[in-house]
Order: structure tokens, then C-alpha cells, then sequence
């Protein structure tokens, strides 16, 4: 029998579903055993034999994916966007019925994009003013993006918790939209540009000084490490882990 990891790839027609069933496909110590398209039963994936799934889909489908995969025991790495509060909740719960089960959320699979909104949340205390923008490709379907929505989140509760007021802002009249999303009090800004991949920009403003913290993937590619980590790492850390960097010792 053989001891490869048994891998499954959803969204596999997708850019990158189809750039993860290569990674897979090389990989020695994995085997790729289904990859599934949006037409595909979810049933396939037990008739496969697959023990880990990733999820690279969109985000009205990705809950129902990783909760078939749970309920069937199978750990998941799931990069799809669109995992909110309350659908974060409820795969927590359902994880607490399958203690063996891991899951991981990763907003962003690349290693300098976790660096860079670990480091964002590091800077975040020390400056009066912090906005964020994120550029993408234009077939994106979501704004903001997840590792915007990611970033931000990390960076409020730093600031939250060393008592920084709201980022100063006189803007009384305004074009909706004008000054972005509003995420936990940070504004996020979305471009989609026909010739990006995926990049993020966090400016950090104080009295004279601007601090920019910028990550750009050029190509897929740089999610790859990110995905086979997560696949190898998974069945080590049972239950919901958020984030890449939650299997990363960044502190060391
Ligand atoms: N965490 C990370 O590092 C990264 C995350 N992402 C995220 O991954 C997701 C996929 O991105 P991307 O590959 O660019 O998107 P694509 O649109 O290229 O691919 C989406 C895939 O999902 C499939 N799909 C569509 N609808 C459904 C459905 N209802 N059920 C099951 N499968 C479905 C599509 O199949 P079909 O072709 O048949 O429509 C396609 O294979 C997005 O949420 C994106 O934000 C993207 C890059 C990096
Ligand atoms: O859709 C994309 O392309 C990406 N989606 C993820 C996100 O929304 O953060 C990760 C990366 O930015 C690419």
C-alpha cells in the first residue's frame, strides 16, 4: 500500500485548482486521486479513497465542500475566499464532532504574503494612520479580497487592543465607494487590473513618515509551497487553523 498523502483537488478546472493538481502531481510523497469540476458529486471523492482535500472553488460552494469532507474524515486546505465570522463558527462546531479532523483556512497560500500581514499587524500599533490596498486580475468575483479582509482583521485587533483611536479622517462628503471598504475601522481599497495577478499594499502614516508593507505574486506558482505545506501539516493540527501562519513559528 502505498504511503502517499491521497490527494484531492476541487475547483480543479479552475487557475488555481489547475495549477494545484500540477503541484500535487509532483510532489513525491503525494498521490493525486480525484480532481473534481464544478459538475462533479462530492461522492467522488470517498469513492477515490481521498483523505485530504483542497478547496479551491468559489465562495457560495466552499462551505458545503469542507463539510462533506469533514463529515466523510477527510482533513482540509482550503483556499477559497468568503469564510465570514459566522461560517467560521459553524465549522468550528462541526469540527468539535470530528476531533481527528484538520482544517485549514489560508486567505493566502503565499509565504511573503503571510510575512507581509504578519508584519502589518506588528507595525499597526505604532502608527496614527493605516489604510490598505489591494490590487488583483479583473476575473476576480470578490472584493475585498480575502487576504485584505485577512490583513485588516489582524491589524484592528492589535489596535484595538493598545487603545489606538480610529485612523483620522475629515472627509465629510464623499462619492460612495470614495474611500473604500470598511473593514473592523480600516479602509480597504480594490483595483482590478487586467495584467495583475495578486498584490497588496498596507500604508502606515504617522507625523512625516509613511511605512508602505507590499507583496506581489507575479504567478500561481507562488501559492504552491503554500498549498503542499498546508497538505502536509494539516493532519498535525487538528480542528480550525486560520491562516497559513498558524502553521509557520513566526515568533521564533
Ligand atoms: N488562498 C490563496 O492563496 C488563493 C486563493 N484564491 C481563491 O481561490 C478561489 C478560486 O480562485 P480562482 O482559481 O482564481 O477561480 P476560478 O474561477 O479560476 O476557479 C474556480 C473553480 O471553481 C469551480 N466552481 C465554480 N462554481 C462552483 C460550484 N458551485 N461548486 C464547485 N466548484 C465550482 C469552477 O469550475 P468551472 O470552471 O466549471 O466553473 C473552477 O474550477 C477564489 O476564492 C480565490 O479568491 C486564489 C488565489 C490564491
Ligand atoms: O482571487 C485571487 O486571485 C486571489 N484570492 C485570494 C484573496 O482573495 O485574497 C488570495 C490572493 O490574493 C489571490
Amino acid at each position: 500500500m502505498s504511503n502517499k498523502l491521497p490527494v484531492a483537488v476541487l475547483g480543479a478546472t479552475g487557475r488555481m485548482g489547475s495549477e494545484a493538481v500540477q503541484a500535487v502531481e509532483a510532489a513525491p510523497d503525494m498521490e493525486l486521486v480525484a480532481a473534481l469540476g464544478r459538475k462533479d458529486p462530492l461522492q467522488t471523492l470517498v469513492s477515490a479513497g481521498a483523505q485530504y482535500v483542497v478547496d479551491l472553488t468559489v465562495p457560495d460552494s466552499t462551505e458545503a465542500n469542507v463539510r462533506f469532507a469533514v463529515e466523510h474524515g477527510m482533513h482540509a486546505v482550503v483556499g477559497t475566499t468568503g469564510w465570514d465570522a459566522g461560517r467560521l463558527e459553524r465549522l468550528d462546531a462541526l469540527l468539535a464532532g470530528h476531533p481527528e479532523t484538520g482544517v485549514l483556512i489560508a486567505p493566502n497560500f503565499a509565504l511573503g504574503s503571510v510575512l507581509a500581514s504578519a508584519f502589518a499587524a506588528k507595525a499597526a500599533r505604532y502608527f496614527e494612520s493605516v489604510e490598505i490596498v489591494e490590487l488583483h486580475h479583473p476575473n476576480k468575483v470578490d472584493a475585498p479580497s480575502g487576504t485584505a479582509v485577512r490583513t485588516a482583521e489582524l491589524m484592528a485587533a492589535v489596535r484595538a487592543e493598545a487603545g489606538i483611536p480610529a485612523s483620522p479622517d475629515a472627509t465629510t462628503k464623499e462619492l460612495p465607494g470614495a474611500r473604500g471598504a470598511d473593514v473592523d475601522g480600516i479602509r480597504v481599497h480594490s483595483v482590478r487590473l487586467r495584467g495583475l495577478v495578486a498584490h497588496q499594499e498596507v500604508l502606515l502614516g504617522g507625523e512625516g513618515e509613511q511605512l508602505t508593507i507590499r507583496h506581489d505574486s507575479y504567478d500561481r506558482a507562488s501559492f504552491m509551497p503554500g498549498v503542499l505545506l498546508g497538505l502536509r501539516e494539516v493532519a498535525a493540527h487538528p480542528g480550525l487553523t486560520v491562516g497559513l501562519d498558524g502553521y509557520l513559528n513566526l515568533n521564533a
